[in-house]
């Protein structure tokens, strides 16, 4: 069924995926519709008032508790509350501002029944800013109608050095160099030669030819999650400081939405790569969205540097909500001190190439004409200045200007950082040859060295073994081919904006359901709803060639038909290496039967044989997830919809490498088992060569899967 949305034309493979892009805050389809009352956040009658404030050396939190305090002189929550650096409406850590970051404008709503709004700043803690407000309508959001977020990173210009600058000074020349090194031209030379990395940044282009950046720079999200994928609208130098008699400059990074530690990240590697610590191509595999192999590739530079800058509401919002028209922004209010020299702005081109989303002019907080008579422009320039300066004295006394990250955090990131950009180039190499699989087999040598089979495990390793021979091993759901790096390659590692479409909560929800549930129609559980998420063009791909050992089978059949004996071999063995996966057991009332049971018994009675004796005291449990030569991208399971127990894990076979990551921790699993939390611990697997067999035993949570029940369903076997 071929839908399409009537706003952006994109398609939609169910009416579920268009309604949720529709009602999805941070697509521009989904603001425009909110904006038209299609879903209404109102819950509250009355007042709105929009504030528009700062803080640095105290918590956005803390600042939004002050600021509450000092109005009302309650310490209770505000009603209404939202903020534009919050997360809570997102629902997703992955999105929250780090304590440590400060902001010259900040956006802050609240219900106003009742205190005064004058004089507030007098009842201010110093580090906490009141610097303008507006009444807003009710439904107004401050977090989730923001359209456009800027970060400002105020740097050392003594960091960006590499040795081909004049002098090849860096953060370790002497005090005396350094503050001799503040003049123009110094900048301008040093901000010329990274000109071309930060354009780097820009990345790939989606489908609707807009930019996509910024996947890969949060510690706790997987490139692979849809919510990693940011837009990157702008990142650039801005503005150049003599601060505490430092050169400094300002780099602004501006997105749609961050994720946490990211504009510190996006700076960290840059930082990498002006010193020559990485070369230019370390940016592109931190960007490559088709490579998902890790997470965050680059060290965070100090947060002492950061501060929230702008947050910027879309026209339909401003008209909506009383913000000031999109041509008033366009008024720049005269932000430069004596101190600031503002480099050339050369916007005009960069806001260009931001339009299409037609979003980035609207409302931008630090406009003096949004924020009425309480904000002046000379008010705001001093506070940005303080906010400037507090971060300056936080680099001399904290950081020593930088040194002590350079020496620590990207020192010690850097081995990591070019063994994973090795990887990368070798897998762009490996792509033109078609998707890497693990040879099955493992060098004489490399065999000899593993430790042997315990004998416990000898009968289930023998089963696995038919299973994978007998050529019946059943295709993946859908759901878990997008978490098999090496699986049907259909679905895999294309995952394209229909699945950004997918709400954040719903995207950290992985699979372990049966196929039947997986394709049983939109909407049927949350996870079943990711699984329908698929590109089109995969799912059309793996319904008519039945997932990839059906399509390689075909392959191999149509070469041998056509006499092509070696093209057929390599076809057939292609089939055998993809990883693959099934449950067998018992599954919630609402999910099929496991086809596994049916094709397999003898193994499925083995394998919970196997649980008991490698954890007697454990509950035993009604299924197990059978995996063969699969290598899992990070992810969480989704024990059928609804949580699930422990997972107990185990590897066999015939493997070197493929530990499991649980949370960044690496665990050698071959023929070691480990309890983890599969629903709550994001966990996937390394790379490995030879013959990879896992089993993962669980019990889904559901009230249709009792204790007894699973007993005697046990019993029966
Ligand atoms: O085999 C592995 O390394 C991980 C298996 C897993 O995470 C799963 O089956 O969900
Ligand atoms: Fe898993």
């Amino acid at each position: 069924m071929a839908l399409a949305c009537k706003l952006c034309a994109q398609p939609f493979d169910t009416r579920n995926a268009l309604f949720r892009h529709l009602l999805d805050l941070n697509t521009e389809c989904g603001a425009f519709c909110a904006s038209k009352g299609m879903k209404s956040t109102a819950t509250t009658r009355g007042r709105k008032i929009a504030l528009l404030f700062g803080y640095h050396g105290v918590s956005s939190d803390a600042a939004v508790a002050a600021i509450w305090g000092a109005i009302t002189g309650s310490t209770e929550p505000p009603d209404g509350l939202t903020a534009a650096s919050s997360w809570i409406a997102s629902n997703n850590r992955a999105l929250a501002q780090e304590p440590e970051v400060a902001a010259v404008a900040d956006v802050m709503t609240f219900n106003m029944l009742r205190g005064s709004l004058s004089d507030v700043n007098a009842r201010l803690p110093r580090g906490v800013r009141v610097l303008g407000h507006m009444e807003v309508g009710v439904d107004f959001h401050a977090e989730r109608m923001a359209r456009r977020r800027r970060y400002d990173y105020l740097l050392p210009l003594s960091l960006l050095r590499g040795a081909a600058d004049s002098g090849g000074s860096s953060a370790h020349s002497s005090d005396q160099q350094q503050r001799a090194e503040c003049g123009e031209g110094d900048v301008a030379a040093v901000m010329q030669r990274i000109k071309p990395l930060l354009r780097r940044f820009y990345g790939g282009t989606d489908q609707r030819g807009r930019r996509v950046c910024c996947h890969n720079f949060c510690a706790s999200t997987a490139p692979t999650e849809p919510i990693a994928t940011r837009r990157l609208f702008r990142f650039k130098h801005t503005d150049s400081a003599a601060l505490r008699g430092r050169a400094c400059v300002v780099l602004s990074v501006t997105c749609n939405a961050f994720l946490s530690q990211q504009a510190r990240r996006m700076v960290g590697l840059l930082i990498a790569c002006a010193r020559g610590a990485l070369p230019p191509d370390a940016i592109d595999a931190a960007l490559d969205a088709q490579y998902t192999e890790h997470m965050a590739v680059a060290p965070a530079a100090p947060a002492c540097g950061v501060h929230l800058a702008e947050v910027g509401y879309s026209p339909a919002h401003s008209d909506k909500f009383g913000l000031s028209p999109p041509q008033q922004q366009e008024q720049q209010s005269p932000q430069q001190s004596q101190q600031l020299q503002q480099q050339q702005p050369q916007q005009s081109q960069q806001q260009q190439q931001e339009g299409g989303s037609g979003d980035k002019r609207g409302g931008a907080a630090s406009s003096e004409v949004v924020w009425g008579k309480m904000v002046t422009a000379a008010a705001l320039q001093q506070w940005r200045q303080e906010v400037l300066e507090a971060a300056a004295a936080r680099w001399e006394e904290e950081e020593h200007w930088g040194s002590k990250w350079v020496d620590g955090p990207l020192q010690e990131s850097l081995p990591a950082l070019r063994a994973f950009l090795q990887r990368w180039r070798d897998s762009k190499q490996l792509a033109q040859s078609g998707p890497p699989q693990p040879p099955l087999s493992l060098s004489p040598a490399e065999a000899a060295a593993l430790p042997p089979a315990p004998e416990v495990y000898a009968r289930v390793l023998r089963l696995l073994r038919e299973a994978d021979a007998s050529g019946l091993w059943p295709d993946s759901s859908k759901g878990r081919q997008t978490v098999i790096a090496n699986g049907a390659a259909a679905a895999v590692g294309e995952e394209d904006e229909s699945e950004e479409q997918v709400p954040a909560e719903a995207a950290a929800v992985e699979l372990l359901v049966p196929a039947q549930l997986a394709t049983s129609g939109p909407g049927a559980t949350v996870a079943a709803g990711i699984s329908t998420a698929a590109p089109p063009a995969a799912t059309a791909t793996a319904a008519a060639a039945g997932g990839m050992a059906a399509a390689a089978a075909a392959a191999a059949a149509a070469a041998a038909a056509s006499g092509e004996a070696a093209a057929a071999a390599g076809a057939a063995a292609a089939a055998a290496r993809a990883g693959g996966s099934f449950s067998v057991g018992r599954m919630p009332a609402t999910c099929a039967v496991p086809r596994g049971n049916d094709l397999f018994p003898e193994l499925m009675r083995a394998a919970f044989e196997l649980e008991r004796v490698l954890m007697p005291n454990r509950t035993p449990s009604s299924t197990i997830a059978i995996n063969r030569h699969a290598q899992f991208r990070p992810h969480k399971d989704s024990g059928a919809g609804s949580g699930q127990s422990l997972s107990l894990i185990v590897g066999l076979g015939d493997y070197a490498g493929g530990e499991l990551v649980v949370e960044g921790v690496e665990c050698d699993i071959r023929y070691r088992p480990l309890e983890f939390n599969g629903w709550t611990q994001r966990h996937w697997t390394l790379p490995f060569r030879g013959e990879r067999y896992s089993l993962v035993w669980f019990t889904p949570k559901s009230a249709a899967l009792t204790y007894r029940n699973n007993s005697r369903f046990l019993r029966g076997m």
